[in-house]
């Protein structure tokens, strides 16, 4: 085996992954933007995600900002030196994060601490099979956090909010996946994929869950039952209302698909591992001997470009004429002037600030003065240039709900007049925000190169002991888009929309597969 080879075809590997979804991907998503109406804050979403797709495309950069947790299933020939690839892979890790094509994102669980160059303990995690074929078949997801963290395991019987109960056959699964879609809502960058698991323990079947996310998109389940299982739930749970960023609409679910195992009597477990739109996940199969890639996966069909009509168009929302423009330092009167589904572009300063961030600065001062200013949830991809200045390479926002516990708070002790993430916040920050007079700025979950353009410049950067992602970032920014979903007058786009999915979700409840 030529090892320099193989380590030059899995830096290919990495770099396309993370730069350009695959073409069964993109198929979905312009489907999803199809049958989305004009005009809406989905139909925008949608645009800025596209635009983004193919910025990434152009650019050869992050889709996403969050790399996740780079996970390589790999299948080789009996004799292959196995511990050789997986050198071959740290090293190919290593290089496309120095090269900014992966965030560094690999932190001790214990200290905090970021190892910098995306290695650390069972970090990547890379599984290996044999296999009697000749050459070698590596797949990779970069399966980002936010999503990861909508992941859900069902052990049934159980009771289902708004479905009542799931019992122990086919009807009881259909119940927990419909479940799964509801309960994610927008936090995982919707429109996402499902990937379900039936059977197993919980770490074999969230194995298998995950497995499923290596088929691609438009296969057909050749299970009858679970072929019925796909087919209903693609139809039905795009009846939620979720819609892309959990805004609305008609685009809620983009693929799913369910594998079965055996289980043991006593347990039956569901497991749904959920993916964002920003799916990334190719394959390549290998020479075993010259270490060059034969063939790349999922790339058969038709190829979407995203291109000419979308790309050089600014998104629908920057076009409108009723978008609000927002500077810091922003007073309480122009924050209470805003409402829910107003588009409000900034121009400016924001700092960038996390889980690190909040946790710090509830019990510490801020390092700069906060009064009127606007917080960015967002763990950005950065990298320094030889002369030692810092360049924004991937910007999207983080799910905004880790920091429910801290933000409203934080708000009122620094006098923060806006926060900037996705998927909405909860009960107490809306109360926060009436309290105080803030806003919470709904941007566009994934659209990572999207806002690094709107970033004109990097201007410092605080608490760098927290690493990349989680240090304050002090950003110029230029027309970034983002929509009010929740204000001062305690409204919240996010508990309406929770609230009417649920209702929906309700219609579910009768029996479907006897
Ligand atoms: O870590 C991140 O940048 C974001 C994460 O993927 C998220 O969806 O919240
Ligand atoms: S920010 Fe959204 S698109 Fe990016 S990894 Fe997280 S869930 Fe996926």
């Amino acid at each position: 085996m030529n090892i320099a080879k193989f380590q030059e075809s899995m830096y290919k590997l990495v770099v396309e992954t993370s730069t350009k979804l695959p073409k069964d991907v993109r198929r979905a998503v312009l489907a999803a933007k199809q049958k989305e109406n004009a005009g809406t804050s989905a139909a925008m979403s949608l645009d800025t995600i596209t635009n983004n797709i193919k910025m990434a495309d152009d650019k050869v950069s992050p889709i996403c900002q969050d790399t996740g947790l780079p996970t390589f299933k790999i299948k080789t020939p009996v004799g292959v030196n196995q511990l050789e690839l997986k050198e071959a892979i740290r090293n190919a890790i290593v290089l496309a994060t120095k090269e900014g094509k992966l965030r560094p994102n690999s932190v001790n669980s214990l200290t905090g601490e970021n190892s910098g160059d995306n290695l650390g303990a069972g970090v990547p995690v890379i599984k290996f099979d044999q296999w009697e074929k000749d050459y070698i078949d590596v797949r990779l997801i970069l399966k980002g956090g936010g999503c990861e963290n909508k992941n859900i395991q069902y052990s049934l019987p159980c009771e289902l909010e708004g479905l009542g109960r799931a019992g122990r056959d086919l009807d009881g699964i259909r119940k927990c996946v419909m479940h799964s879609v509801y309960q994610a809502q927008g936090q995982g960058c919707s429109a996402g994929f499902i990937g379900v698991g039936i059977g197993g323990d919980r770490s074999s079947g969230y194995d298998l869950a995950k497995e499923q996310l290596f088929r691609s998109v438009e296969d057909v389940n050749p299970n009858e039952d679970l072929r019925r299982l796909e087919e209903y739930v693609m139809e039905n749970a795009n009846k939620l209302g979720i819609g892309t960023m959990g805004f609305g609409g008609e685009a809620t679910l983009l693929g799913c698909k369910v594998g079965v195992m055996n289980r043991i009597p006593a347990s039956f477990y569901v497991s749904v591992a959920y993916n964002c739109w920003a799916f990334r996940r190719l394959g390549v199969s290998v020479d075993a001997a010259s270490g060059e890639i034969n063939e790349w996966m999922y790339q058969d069909g038709e190829f979407i470009d995203f291109a000419a009509d979308e790309a050089e168009k600014e998104t629908a929302a920057s076009r409108s004429e009723d978008v609000i423009t927002l500077e810091a330092p922003i007073t309480e009167e122009k924050i209470r002037s805003l409402k829910v589904g107003d588009v409000v572009q900034i121009n400016g300063l924001m700092y960038t600030g996390r889980d690190a961030i909040h946790k710090y600065l509830s019990d510490h001062d801020a390092p700069v003065d906060l009064n009127g200013q606007v917080i960015y949830h967002c763990g950005p991809v950065m990298l320094k240039d030889e002369a030692g200045e810092w360049h924004v390479k991937a910007a999207g926002p983080t799910t905004s709900i880790r920091e429910e516990p801290y933000q409203g708070d934080i708000m009122k002790k620094f006098g923060i007049r806006a926060v900037i993430g996705k998927g909405g916040m909860g009960p107490k920050t809306l109360a926060a925000l009436e309290e105080h007079g803030g806003v919470y700025l709904n941007a566009i979950g994934g659209a990572a190169q999207y806002y690094a353009d709107c970033i004109k410049g990097v201007e410092g950067v605080d608490l760098m002991q927290f690493g990349i992602p989680e240090a304050m970032w002090h950003l110029r920014v230029e027309g970034f888009t983002a929509v009010v979903t929740m204000d001062s007058h305690g409204n919240s786009l996010h508990a309406d929309v929770d609230k009417s999915s649920l209702e929906k979700l309700a219609q579910f409840k009768e029996p479907v597969f006897k």
